[in-house]
């Protein structure tokens, strides 16, 4: 039997390990051109870039967020879409992964087809269905209202996102899309969409904060005392400091 000094030492470590910072490995994933670097740098720095080139291999942006009182850092993974620029280094992104964002550009629907075979590379490298996975559709400025054709639909994104256990998000990494409205100053053009970019940062967040709250308390269930997680860390670089 342990002793209550124990028993409380061992919660005052719950308590610690379910404050800590975490940092999430996130990754971006999606053909090239669909804007995936555009969208990490919004997502982590708040703006549109000015100039951007093709990604090489990986880029990193990281973004801290405080949810409910909780620092989660998100380690954004922009990996490179042209299959050229990733193939040698394609299974060090996928090791340890916490999250992916699947990207496709909503007005090249060959960008969403090929979701089909980021999937399957997620599948081949392991990355298991527990895995949270959000569905981005961007560029959605660029959407014409009067085009149906050539242009992947709110609909049809829904039903792949529901299939696949995707959250699914509409967005722009640039500018969010303009409504006409009859205002006070007569017909005028507004924009009406809020920060999606921001939603979903947010969204990605607090998904791995209670996947986060979960797997602690899984491990306290299945130790039965608490000192066995002392004994069996979750590996380093999953556990940093923000
Ligand atoms: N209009 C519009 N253009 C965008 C948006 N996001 C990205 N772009 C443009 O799309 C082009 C490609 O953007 P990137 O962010 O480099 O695309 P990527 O998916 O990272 O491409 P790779 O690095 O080759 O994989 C650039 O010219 C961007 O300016 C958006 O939301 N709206």
């Amino acid at each position: 039997m342990e002793s209550s000094l124990e028993l409380s030492n061992s919660l005052g470590s719950v308590s610690s390990l379910l404050t800590r910072c975490r940092t999430f490995k996130v990754l971006v994933i999606g053909d090239s051109g669909v804007g995936k670097t555009c969208l990490t740098h919004r997502l982590c720095a708040g703006q549109f870039p000015d100039r951007v080139e093709a990604t090489i291999g990986v880029d990193f942006r990281e973004r801290l967020l405080d949810i409910d009182g909780e620092k989660i850092k998100l380690q954004l993974w922009d990996t490179a879409g042209q299959e050229r620029f990733r193939k040698s280094m394609v299974q060090h992104y996928y090791r340890n992964a916490h999250a992916v964002l699947f990207v496709y550009d909503v007005t090249c629907p060959a960008s969403f087809r090929g979701l089909i075979s980021w999937i399957e590379e997620c599948r081949q490298n392991s990355l298991g269905q527990e895995i949270p996975r959000f569905l981005v559709g961007n560029k959605s400025d660029l959407r014409d209202p009067s085009r149906t054709e050539g242009q992947v639909s709110q609909e049809q994104a829904t039903r792949f996102a529901k299939v696949h256990g995707m959250m699914f998000f509409e967005t722009s990494a640039k500018n969010p899309p303009l409504k006409r409205v009859n205002g006070q100053r007569g017909d005028m053009e507004v924009s009406y969409q809020r920060d999606k970019v921001e939603d979903i940062v947010m969204a990605v967040g607090a998904k791995l904060k209670r996947q986060k709250k979960h797997s602690a308390a899984n491990a306290l269930m299945h130790s039965g005392s608490f000192k066995v997680l002392s004994k069996k860390r979750p590996e380093k670089e999953l556990w940093t400091c923000c």
